[in-house]
């Protein structure tokens, strides 16, 4: 089984408007409300593409249960744990035709119970499952905490995948995650470094292989993707030809392409593609990737 964890749900209120002008009243001309999330995310993903996951996470409020609903009305299965205050974030995304900006609120606190009780919930997974670990963490929340639930899950023989940024991600390494997917940006932030071609991208993915990580998926939005993977191959994709329409979790839609690829077939090259297709279809269209948008675009990368 395939269990998500998202420490920081969020409704994501998309919003689209000719020009967006800062100290204005400006009226939007689209708008959508999506229950979403790092591993919500890929939770909704997977499920798109045939595959079966747990979302795992916390959930607070009125926003909390419209995350839940929406979930759920995708198939998908959740087990949260929901927090007695606050409310869960609302994550609002402004488009115009330039630019997009993004104003991400910061979530409910998280109780030292309510974390443990997590814990419980983790402690119960089997060998051969799959964890996602994925997105940001309230801001009271230590950066050790990732690591914390890897330290916990050690020589369990549990595939983990971590998506996040900075220390959440560079602390876990250590306890060698199968796969992390940062994007290029968040790469150069890690190292402090300018990262201008394909070999340097290498390089750092490479080392961030050498700090303990498996697989390194490096996303470049619509500049494709590297993975440097445990067998030594390195693989480059472009992106397939298309029209952006919401990049809005491309990243999430990747890593569940990769795991239901790498499930499909043990073969991390056809994982790959899989997952650039994802990320793709969800970049090509309004909502998140469907498994015809996936295979229709899959049919044109180079595999
Ligand atoms: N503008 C785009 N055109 C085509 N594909 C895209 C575009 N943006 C993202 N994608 C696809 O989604 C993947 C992940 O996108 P990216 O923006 O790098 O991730 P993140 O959302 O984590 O920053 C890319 O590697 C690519 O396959
Ligand atoms: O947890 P974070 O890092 O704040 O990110 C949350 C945001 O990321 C998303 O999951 C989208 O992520 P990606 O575009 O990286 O796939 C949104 O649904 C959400 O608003």
């Amino acid at each position: 089984m395939i269990y998500t964890v998202t420490f920081n749900p969020a409704i994501d209120y998309i919003v689209r408007m000719p020009e967006f002008v800062p100290g204005a009243t400006n009226r939007v001309n689209y708008e959508q409300v999506l229950g979403g999330g790092k591993g919500i995310n890929v939770s909704i993903v997977l499920k798109n593409l045939g595959i079966d996951s747990t979302a795992l996470g916390f959930i607070s409020g009125f926003t909390g249960k419209e995350i839940t609903r929406q979930l759920h009305s995708f198939g998908c299965k959740s087990d949260f744990i929901e927090l007695p205050d606050g409310f869960s974030r609302i994550n609002v995304k402004i488009k115009t035709n330039e630019q997009e900006t993004e104003v991400n609120g910061q979530g409910p606190d998280i109780p030292e119970n309510a974390i443990e009780e997590l814990f419980a919930k983790l402690d119960k997974l089997t060998a051969g499952d799959t964890l996602v670990l994925a997105g940001s963490i309230p801001k009271t929340l230590p950066d050790d905490i990732y690591e914390k639930i890897m330290a916990r899950l050690e020589n369990r023989n549990i595939n983990i995948v971590v998506d996040a940024t900075k220390n959440l991600l560079l602390n876990v390494l250590k306890y060698r995650p199968f796969l992390i997917k940062p994007n290029n940006h968040e790469l150069a932030e890690m190292f402090d470094v300018t990262l201008t071609c394909n070999d340097d991208i290498i390089t750092y993915a490479k080392k961030l292989q050498d700090m303990g990580a498996k697989n390194v998926l490096v996303s470049m939005g619509k500049d494709g993707a590297i993975l440097v993977a445990e067998d030594g191959s390195i693989t480059y994709s472009p992106v397939p030809k298309g029209k952006l329409v919401n990049s809005i979790g491309a990243g999430d839609s990747m890593v569940a392409g990769f795991l239901t690829g790498y499930i499909e077939t043990n073969s991390y090259e056809k994982a790959f593609y899989m997952g650039v297709a994802t990320g793709s279809a969800s970049a090509f269209s309004e909502n998140l990737a469907t498994r015809s948008e996936v295979e229709a675009l899959l049919k044109t990368l180079n595999n």
